[in-house]
């Protein structure tokens, strides 16, 4: 048998530091430049190293062969800040906590609250005045989680704490990054961006706590994902979860789901914004849609234009990294990865790979027309994952976007308002620095 090949390490590494000085002056476009055309390459930043892959193929065996691989450092990482939730799980217990949540996200309850969906949208953008600049950035993320809590957790807050919680998850993705490949050294020094954020998820903790206390206190059925939580038991003690699992679960949960809904839909809205012939026809489609009657549930199936500007979306402004850990020594395209390596593979380089989209920076919703994407190689197109730790919460995520895109579309010209400058902030997943619109009533 031939010896195993090295690895070879991703391009602009320097003594010592490794690749950290790259990342660090272009987080953004970082893990674009390390994809070459080895399938498989090195990264290490001082003493963490990571194995990243290029290859589609391996980026899907990655997702899907838990036999080799657990949930790695980017988890670990993201879950010190919450307990251990389900998306930092792995195994059986995976699997229990999956089973439990389940119901929740299903067709049925998501079904169920679609009207809630549109009754928040339309209040929302209501509320915009012609002429009248709106930060849609913030829109979205309030819209989302107004629906989120309402839909998941039977909840209303004020907007003050549902800012504050937006504020610390923000913080929270904003750090992930550095967390995952940095050591743990930089994230526990007491600086004051440091203190600032332990105070943060303190308050969001209280908050959350809170809300907790209330239901115990009154406990009425409700049919949320609270009430799964407080009457779910561990399968092998019987034993129901403590405040302190709850807590974990719940703002695990609010992370996965506002962080990523709010900014696609913030992403979707400033691409629809500058393109106006793509928003032209999201228009067309959504009047053809609600000329038969309001937007419901069963005619979202008929948005198939929307479906594809949010696929785009999605597409091109994915997250960064995630990882994952060898159990045991792994051969990946004629390498050997010893047990126990950190394995990474980034959404976004592999989104923008011009070998699988030509022209990969462009946002071309005709891409992703349903005829148009069969022929994509297996791990080409992942936006919510796969294998068993696929998104729970993707057909909520994708009702919630399908219906605020299109809902806007009927009542409001979108356009960027003029003079502003709008960037991409560096995070796990990329934002935009701000959203400023200049909304005109539709006819
Ligand atoms: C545009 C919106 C969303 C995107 C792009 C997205 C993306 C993803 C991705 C890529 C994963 C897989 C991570 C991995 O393989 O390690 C994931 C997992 C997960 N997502 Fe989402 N997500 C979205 C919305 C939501 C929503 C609305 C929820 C609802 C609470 C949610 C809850 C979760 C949970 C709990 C997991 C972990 C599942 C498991 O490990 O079994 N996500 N998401």
């Amino acid at each position: 048998m031939p010896a195993p090949a090295p690895c070879p390490p991703a391009p602009g590494q320097v003594p010592l530091l490794g690749h950290a000085p790259a990342l660090l002056r272009r987080p953004l476009s970082f893990f674009e430049a390390t994809r070459t055309a080895e399938p498989l390459v090195r990264v290490g930043f001082g003493p963490i190293r990571l194995y990243l892959a290029n290859d589609p193929a391996l980026v899907h065996r990655i997702q899907v062969d838990t036999d080799s691989f657990e949930r790695g450092r980017f988890f670990e990482r993201l879950a010190s800040n919450f307990g251990n939730p389900l998306i930092a799980s792995d195994g059986a217990e995976h699997q229990h906590q999956r089973r439990a949540l389940k119901p929740a996200f299903s067709r049925r309850s998501v079904r169920d609250h679609t009207s809630a969906i549109t009754e928040e949208t339309e209040r929302r953008i209501g509320a915009w005045r012609p002429g009248t600049v709106v930060a849609a950035d913030e829109e979205m993320s309030d819209l989302v989680a107004a629906v989120v809590l309402r839909s998941l957790f039977s909840t209303r807050l004020s907007p003050t704490t549902v800012r504050d919680i937006r504020e610390t998850l923000f913080l929270i993705a904003r750090r992930l990054l550095v967390r995952t490949v940095f050591p743990d050294i930089v994230s526990s020094l007491p600086t004051p961006g440091n203190r600032r954020f332990a105070a943060s998820v303190g308050r969001f903790h209280t908050t959350v706590d809170e809300l907790i206390r209330e239901r115990r206190a009154n406990p009425r059925p409700h049919h949320d994902i609270l009430q799964t939580l407080l009457t779910t038991r561990h399968p092998a003690t019987g034993a129901p979860l403590s405040d302190t699992e709850i807590r974990s679960e719940f703002l695990m949960l609010l992370f996965a789901a506002l962080e990523t809904t709010s900014t696609s839909l913030s992403w979707a809205v400033f691409e629809v914004a500058r393109r106006p012939d793509v928003q032209h026809r999201l228009q067309n489609e959504a009047d053809t849609v609600t000329a038969g009657g309001p937007l419901g549930y069963d005619r979202l199936k008929n948005l198939t234009y929307t479906r594809q500007v949010i696929d785009e979306t999605l597409r091109l402004h994915a997250p960064m990294l995630f990882t994952r850990r060898a159990r045991h020594d792994v051969t990946l395209a004629g390498i050997t990865v010893p047990a126990g390596s950190e394995v990474g593979y980034s959404p976004r380089a592999v989104h923008r790979d011009p070998g699988l989209y030509p022209h990969p920076a462009a946002f071309d919703p005709d891409r992703t027309a349903p005829d148009s994407a069969t022929d994509r190689p297996q791990g080409a197109y992942f936006p919510f994952g796969t294998g068993p730790h696929r998104c729970i919460g993707e057909h909520l995520a994708l009702t919630t976007m399908t219906t605020a895109l299109a809902t806007l579309a009927t009542k409001w010209n979108l356009r960027i308002a003029p003079g502003t400058r709008i960037r991409e902030t560096n995070s796990s997943l990329p934002h935009l620095s701000s959203l400023p619109l200049l909304p005109t009533p539709r006819g």
